[in-house]
This record gives C-alpha cells, sequence and structure tokens, in this order.
C-alpha cells in the first residue's frame, strides 16, 4: 500500500522541487564546492514547515542530497528557546543532518511581523551561506499565497503586490535560494500528513491572535470570504497570483525597454516621450529611475510614484517633489531630474 495520498502530494511537491535545485546545479564550480549538495528546510515547527520536513528527509536521500533543517529562536515569548530546542529534537529524529537554532534579535523596522521575518531572513542567508546550502525550502502554503495576495490587495499598490510569493526567490548575491515546493498544497494536506504520520507540530500563538492582521485575515477574513464567494476563492486567489506574476514580469520587461528610449544624450528623461507611454509602463519606468537614484525599494509606495507622475501627466508647474531616501525629483524645461539631495 503506497503512502496516504497528503503524503503522497507533499513528497511529489518536494521531489519536483529538488530535481530543479539539481537542475539549477549546472555550474561545475557550485557542484564541486558542494558534493553532496545541501538542502536546508526552514522549519518553525507549525504543521507545514514539518510536513515540509519529513519529504525533505525522505525525498533528498534518493536524489543524492544532503537534507538539513534550521529553526530561528526569535525570542519574542518566554521560552522560546526551550521551544527551538524541541524543534531542533524533532528534526533530528527525521535525520536531518546539520540541524541548527539560529537565535536572532527582532527589531522595531516596519512593525512586528516586517521587523520578525527581516531577523529571519537574514539569519537564514547568514546560514545557508554558512553550510554551503544549495537552496533553502520554505513551508507557504497555498493558503498563505491566497492571504497575501489579499492583503496586497488591500494596500491598493498594483500588479505586483498582487503577485504573492514567488516559488523561487533570491537572498543576497544568489537569485535562486529560496523555494516554496507547498504553493500549491492547501494547508488542510500539510496538517493531515504531519497527522497520519504522527509526527507533533506546535501552532503558533501569533497565527491566532487578532493582533496580527495576517491572523485576522486567516481565520475571519477568508472564511467570511468562502462564506460568500465559494470554498474555491482560496485557489481563484492562489492563481491570481501566478497571472499577476507573469503580468507583472512582462511589464517590467517592457519598462527596462522603454527606459532607454525615453532618456535624452545626458541620460535625463524627457517628459514628452514619457507622456507617450502607455501609464502602466511609464509608472514602471519613473519607480526604476528614483530607486536607481537611490529612493531604497521597500520604502517606496504606489502614492510616491503617481505623485511623481503628476509631473509629467498633471503638470502646473509644481516645485520638486520629496522621495524616500533624500530623493528629489523635479521637472526642468522639459526634462524630469531626479537625484539624491
Ligand atoms: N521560526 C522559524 N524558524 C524557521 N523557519 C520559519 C520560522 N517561522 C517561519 N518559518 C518559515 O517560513 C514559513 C512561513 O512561515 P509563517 O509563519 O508565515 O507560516 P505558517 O503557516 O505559520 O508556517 P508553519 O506552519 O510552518 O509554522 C514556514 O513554513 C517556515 O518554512
Amino acid at each position: 500500500m503506497g503512502p496516504h495520498p497528503a503524503v503522497a502530494a507533499i513528497r511529489l511537491a518536494v521531489r519536483r522541487v529538488l530535481h530543479d535545485v539539481l537542475t539549477d546545479l549546472t555550474d561545475p564550480a557550485d557542484r564541486a564546492a558542494a558534493t553532496p549538495p545541501l538542502v536546508l528546510v526552514a522549519c518553525s515547527g507549525g504543521a507545514d514547515s514539518m510536513a515540509l520536513a519529513s519529504a525533505l528527509a525522505f525525498e533528498a536521500p534518493k536524489l543524492g542530497i544532503r537534507a538539513g533543517g534550521i529553526t530561528i529562536d526569535h525570542g519574542l515569548q518566554p521560552g522560546s528557546d526551550l521551544r527551538a530546542a524541541e524543534v531542533v529534537n524533532r528534526m533530528t529524529a527525521l535525520r536531518l543532518d546539520p540541524v541548527e537554532s539560529v537565535a536572532v534579535r527582532v527589531g522595531r523596522d516596519g512593525g512586528p511581523e516586517a521587523a520578525a521575518r527581516d531577523a529571519r531572513y537574514a539569519a537564514l542567508d547568514e546560514a545557508a551561506d554558512r553550510l554551503g546550502a544549495a537552496a533553502v525550502l520554505l513551508g507557504h502554503t497555498r493558503d498563505d499565497q491566497a492571504e497575501t495576495v489579499l492583503l496586497g490587495l488591500a494596500r491598493g499598490s498594483g500588479i505586483r503586490s498582487l503577485s504573492g510569493m514567488a516559488e523561487v526567490s533570491g537572498g543576497p548575491g544568489r537569485t535562486r535560494r529560496y523555494r516554496r515546493p507547498f504553493l500549491h498544497i492547501d494547508r488542510q494536506t500539510a496538517r493531515k500528513a504531519c497527522m497520519v504520520q504522527s509526527l507533533p507540530v506546535w501552532d503558533d500563538p501569533h497565527n491566532i491572535d487578532p493582533a496580527y492582521t495576517r491572523s485576522r485575515l486567516r481565520h475571519e477574513g477568508l472564511p467570511a470570504l468562502e462564506k460568500a464567494l465559494g470554498k474555491g476563492v482560496v485557489e481563484a486567489l492562489a492563481r491570481t497570483a501566478q497571472l499577476s506574476r507573469d503580468d507583472a514580469d512582462a511589464l517590467d520587461a517592457w519598462a527596462a525597454d522603454a527606459e532607454a528610449g525615453v532618456r535624452d544624450a545626458d541620460g535625463r528623461l524627457e517628459c514628452a516621450k514619457l507622456y507617450a507611454l502607455p501609464p502602466a509602463v511609464r509608472r514602471r519606468v519613473l519607480r526604476r529611475a528614483v530607486v536607481a537614484a537611490g529612493s531604497p525599494a521597500g520604502s517606496l509606495f504606489a502614492r510616491h510614484i503617481e505623485e511623481v507622475d503628476r509631473l509629467i501627466t498633471g503638470w502646473r508647474g509644481q516645485g520638486a517633489i520629496n522621495l524616500p531616501g533624500r530623493v528629489e525629483a523635479q521637472r526642468q524645461g522639459g526634462r524630469l531630474v531626479i537625484r539624491q539631495g
């Protein structure tokens, strides 16, 4: 008898990703540096990442891959170090090796969720570099993706923010470090896979704390939407993410091409040529120019770009616009001058 369908589903998802990781290791230097290659799972001890850890432990040896695990202790609750130690034990019991717990100090920038995430990814990057990992697997599910799309929609900042999380994304110097094998797997399946394999899971109290936006969305928002629109809404939102990502990538590529055509010999942006571009492309060209001038991409919001755009489409002699990172945008003689002050 084969494994339970939930276990088969998570294993297949992980197997596919491990094949991709091996395909990406085409650089002979990479292959030589890490033989056999190491893949890490980022494990919180929750159902999603425990299911992921179990599937990685099962599939990796069959492909000649070493499987390890990292858990991050955010130090946000009393006893979090003991819990991290317990997660290490659980990963060790799955025969992952190496297994580590890394304690981080969570700052305050951008609210508690964002600060914890920043600290977590910095620690995962550091661990992956130090251990020479070819990839780090994350346990985000289709439900997480649906939540991310809704959060993006509520921000009102365009299709890039509707495109949710990528199946493959980068860290510093590594464009394809993070992999999300479960983006097409629902949370129930991950939970079921843990249950039938008798894997103990730890439910993060933050996930049910109504003080957190994502938690409210998970426990109140999405169920209300499902009630109103039907059960397929999670799947539809996840599909929206994929379609939006493809559209956003295409528009970004268009904007990269268009940018060269709207600069004059001195590299300044010509307002008349910008005006002639479709708004979606023009706003992207402006965003690229503002980021290139030194504005941190993470602090630049749609409203900033809209204001710069009004120098092109709503020109009535307005003054310089101040942007994050001490960048200034100003219209001068039919040209847009964007520079750091
Ligand atoms: N403390 C942590 N240590 C290591 N990895 C983590 C930690 N917290 C989150 N992750 C990684 O990020 C993924 C998404 O985490 P998040 O908290 O957003 O979702 P979740 O649904 O609570 O996941 P899980 O059920 O695995 O805890 C996790 O599946 C895991 O891979």
